[in-house]
């Protein structure tokens, strides 16, 4: 089976093209090529496929088998794709996620390669019933006291299509991520799990993110994260709507647009292709 690596700020997928392979059991694949040791190597897989609706639909899958709703950082790797690789010939297309169709732009480099891409994440989603998320149906969760077996968490919980739930910390380099991240991933509060960010605000327009991905543990980047930390630093008063979000593999640049929708843009890369046994 050939497969191409992929990465968007360092979160890094094997992706498939499914116009040209068959892939039967995706949840099993994923497991299999995420591996770093016994595999190829991932934060997971995402599949390219034909679409209806749009001009290409995706599918991506979590390192444990689960599969998410939307990856950020992963739609534009496959704009990328599709247009380098010729299956797309134009440089504005739509993505059919899980969270519905997208609308992306794409910015070549002087290698008539796309470098760089922009995708309407659109809006986010806030009430619990929609993450989802114990309590009120109809209630937000912003700035929400959770209590945990170590102690209270302040979290501000939303859908961008996926689960989030983003915690402001002081220090990020030496928050509790692999202690509360699991523990907030894993919690009652979220029946289908949650991905959660760690946020240090340094100042109104940017801010430094760690994540731990439901499914995948800590990742160097997450934009549907990104999103959500966008949204929730709004909604507390933290950040302006237009910010710069340094992640560990790279920056984000995000907008919260007053019409509703998150804008999101950042780098997309090719790394390497290869063949792979899936047997
Ligand atoms: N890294 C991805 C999100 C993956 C989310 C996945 N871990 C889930 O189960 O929702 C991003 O760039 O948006």
């Amino acid at each position: 089976m050939k497969f191409t690596k992929m990465h968007g700020a360092g979160n890094d997928y094997v992706y498939i093209n499914c116009f040209e392979e068959k892939v039967d059991d995706p949840v099993i694949l994923s497991q299999r090529v995420s591996n770093r040791n016994f595999g190829i190597g991932s934060d997971g897989l995402i599949l390219i496929m034909p679409s209806d609706k749009a001009d290409v639909r995706m599918r991506m899958f979590n390192p444990d088998g689960s599969e998410g709703e939307m990856c950020g950082n992963g739609i534009r790797c496959v704009a990328k794709y599709v247009y380098d690789h010729g299956l797309v010939k134009k440089l504005n297309i739509d993505v059919e996620t899980g969270n519905g169709v997208l609308a992306l732009d794409l910015f070549t480099g002087g290698s008539g390669l796309v470098e760089r891409v922009s995708v309407n994440m659109g809006p986010p989603k806030l009430m619990r019933s929609e993450l989802p998320m114990t309590g009120p149906a109809n209630e937000q969760a912003i700035a929400v006291t959770l209590p945990l077996a170590q102690g209270e968490v302040e979290a501000t919980c939303l859908s961008m299509g996926n689960p989030h739930c983003v915690v402001f910390v002081d220090d990020v380099e030496n928050c509790a991520l692999e202690t509360i991240g699991p523990l907030l991933e894993n919690h009652e509060y979220f029946p289908n799990r949650i991905n959660v960010e760690f946020v240090q605000v340094v100042n109104r327009t940017e801010v430094i993110q760690r994540t731990w991905e439901r499914g995948a543990g800590e990742t160097l980047a997450c934009g549907t994260g990104a999103s959500a930390v966008t949204v929730a630093g709004v909604l507390t008063g933290r950040t302006e709507r237009k910010i710069i979000n340094h992640l560990r593999g790279g920056d984000l640049q995000m907008e919260w647009l007053e019409e509703g929708p998150v804008m999101m843009t950042g780098p997309a890369v090719e790394v390497f292709s290869g063949d792979f046994n899936p047997r």
